[in-house]
């Protein structure tokens, strides 16, 4: 060995002592991404530049991409693999195809989460979509509910014009000829349900918030109208306790539940097409983080 040399366990000490500045200097990058100091795309950006930035350099985009708000595991993955990025990439290590489609993906989901003033709340049945709702029309006047048009007849203590417009078949077909709808479907195989446009470029012209409470059906839709709207997928705390609000609520046959437990394992499995996942394990709560999505950096 060379005089001049550190004996190894000199060396593995302070290779440890590297290894730890490094993940602490990462987990800094990420703390500044979930806190909102600093931009997802503006970290990135840093990495891919001449700077010398190792802790930007050395994060993985999966890391990245789970300190942005809304943003899980299952959601980073999704969109890596869409963007054909590989599970354990680096933001340093990517290459130039990659980096121009996570930069452009960064500042689409940044450009929409800045400007929307259209939020929709979408899930499986019973998962608390119109529970969170009455909440947020409670308690947060300035959002704007749109109210539905459906075909189904009141439920006691339903009021025409506040819970639902309830029109007959023929008033809802005139409706979809006159391309009043931005979107409708049939709900749960039985009625037909829409969303009245005018109401809501009223409100977006005036630069009022609206949500829209509606079927997943009906989120692709508008999704696809309105690409700025941001879509939100209400999930339960667990299959077992979506099953309990279902039984527990008491207002479908045990037939009608069954089917609809069906659906809800079809719509479950399409969360990932949602730009933000909310748990509602407490109304108040999956009600605020709702609301914040309005005035989300
Ligand atoms: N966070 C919560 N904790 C406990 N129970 C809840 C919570 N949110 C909603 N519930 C209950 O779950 C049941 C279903 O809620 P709700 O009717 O709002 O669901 P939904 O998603 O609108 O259903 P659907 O799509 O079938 O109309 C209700 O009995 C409601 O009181
Ligand atoms: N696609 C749409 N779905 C809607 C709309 N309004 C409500 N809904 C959904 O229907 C079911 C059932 O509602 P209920 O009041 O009969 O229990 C629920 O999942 C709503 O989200 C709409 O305009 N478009």
């Amino acid at each position: 060995m060379p005089a001049h040399r550190n004996p190894p366990e000199v060396d593995r000490v302070a290779a440890a002592r590297a290894a730890v500045a490094a993940r602490r200097a990462r987990a800094a990058v990420k703390a500044q991404v979930a806190s909102g100091e600093r931009s997802a795309l503006e970290v990135a950006r840093a990495a891919w530049s001449d700077e010398d930035l190792p802790a930007e350099k050395s994060l993985r985009v999966r890391d990245l991409l789970t300190s942005m708000s809304g943003i899980g595991p299952a959601r980073a993955e999704a969109v890596m693999g869409e963007l054909r990025i590989a599970p354990s990439k680096r933001l340093g290590g990517l290459g130039t195809r990659q980096r121009t489609a996570l930069a452009d993906w960064l500042a689409a989901r940044g450009r929409k989460r800045g400007a929307s003033k259209l939020v929709v709340l979408a899930g499986p049945t019973a998962v608390g979509k119109g529970t969170v709702s009455a909440h947020i029309r409670e308690h947060f006047p300035d959002v704007n509910l749109s109210v539905s048009a459906t075909t189904r007849k009141p439920r006691p203590g339903e009021v025409d014009g506040v819970h639902y417009y309830f029109v007959d078949d023929a008033e809802f077909d005139r409706m979809i000829r006159d391309r009043e709808l931005l979107e409708w479907a049939v709900v749960h195989n039985s009625y037909r349900y829409g969303t009245p446009r005018p109401p809501i470029d009223r409100a977006l012209d005036a630069g009022d918030k609206v949500m829209l409470e509606i079927d997943l059906q009906g989120a692709r839709q508008v999704r696809d109208a309105m690409p700025e709207a941001v879509l939100v997928f209400l999930l339960p705390p667990t299959w077992e306790e979506l099953v309990r609000r279902l039984i527990g609520r008491g207002t479908e046959s045990a037939e009608e539940q069954a089917r609809r437990l069906e659906t809800a394992k079809v719509e479950l499995a399409a969360q990932d097409e949602f730009d933000v996942r909310i748990v509602n394990s407490d109304v108040g709560t999956a009600a605020r983080e709702v609301v914040d999505l309005f005035s989300a950096p």
